[in-house]
């Protein structure tokens, strides 16, 4: 397997005007990988993705995408499929001319027969685009991207407007894309589908990657936790627990198979009950909440 980065981004720099919306970002994504780029509202994941898919120039920095300049559309575009968080398909033509549409202009060739089976519009294939549901849409936006096979994908909020069942199958179809060997990089506000998939994730932050690594290295540094309610009537439990006015309790350990030993053996013999009970490590969601900061609206 080669080791050369299929994306290599170093020192990336870009500024609007006199704000420095990217500072200094360096990171790469290997071969095969499903690279998951996170972040606060406004952190730079777009702007970041703009440059490497080529939609933009960075303001110092270098990027390669397969070992060629993103800027260099004809060497890379053909290995390369964007699904966006809109592509903007022309209302009038049918589904099927939407998806033939994407060959001419991504110079990848398909059978359209096969993308509209892979991403579940042969029903739909006669349809007007105006007249698609907002999550066929969707579907039709992710076509962009698998037509034609490319080495890497560029996945933008991939299942946003997607119900359960869009979701689940939109992910299988990924899945069996990977087994090609096809890149990914991700970017997504649903933090489970990330905690899921994702082989590394990079952690973007007010213009710089705040941390990177795999969901257990982000997640390692922080403690597991053990949340349970408590009467007000109960002795008091043998951990370090924080309750709040309505009884919630909250203990935060990194033991948490001692912890939870403990305490549902001071349960039992003191004939406590742990009303909603839960245990478990840290989330991705915990660790986003650590990076906590004026700006982030939160999403
Ligand atoms: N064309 C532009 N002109 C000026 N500032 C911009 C422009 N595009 C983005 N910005 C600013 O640059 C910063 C990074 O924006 P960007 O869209 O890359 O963030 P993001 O991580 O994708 O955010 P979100 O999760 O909210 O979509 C933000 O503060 C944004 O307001």
């Amino acid at each position: 397997m080669s080791t050369t980065p299929v994306i290599d981004v170093d020192r990336l720099n870009l500024t609007y005007g006199d704000f420095h919306a990217v500072k200094d970002l360096s990171f790469q994504v290997r071969r095969g990988e499903l690279y998951a780029l996170l972040g606060t509202n406004g952190a730079g994941k777009t702007s970041t993705l703009e440059i490497i898919e080529g939609h933009r120039a960075p303001t110092s920095g270098t990027v390669r995408v397969l070992g060629h300049s993103p800027r260099d559309r004809r060497a890379v575009r053909p290995d390369m499929g964007v699904m966006l968080q809109e592509s903007g398909f022309s209302p009038d033509l049918t589904v099927r001319e939407s998806v033939r549409l994407i060959g001419r202009l991504t110079r990848r060739t398909d059978d359209v027969d096969r993308v509209l089976d892979l991403v579940d519009l042969t029903g739909r294939a006669g349809r007007r685009v105006s007249q698609l549901s907002g999550g066929e849409k969707r579907r039709l936006d992710f076509a962009t991207a698998v037509y034609g096979t490319p080495q890497v994908l560029f996945l933008d909020e991939p299942t946003t407007g997607l119900d359960i069942q869009s979701r689940d199958a939109l992910w299988a179809t990924v899945d069996r894309i990977r087994e090609d060997g096809t890149t990914i990089v991700l970017t997504t506000h649903y933090l489970e589908e990330a905690q899921q998939r994702a082989d590394r994730i990079g952690l973007m932050h007010q213009g710089t990657l705040h941390r990177e690594g795999t969901v257990s290295e982000l997640t390692r540094a922080l403690p597991a936790v053990i949340r349970f309610s408590l009467a007000a009537s109960a002795p008091r439990p043998p951990l370090q627990a924080v309750v709040d006015g309505d009884g919630k309790a909250l203990v935060e350990t990194f033991h948490l198979q001692k912890d939870l030993h403990l305490l549902l053996g001071w349960a039992q013999d003191h004939a406590v009950e742990l009303p909603d009970l839960e245990a478990g490590p840290t989330r991705l969601d915990d660790v986003f909440r650590t990076l906590g900061n004026a700006s982030h609206r939160g999403n």
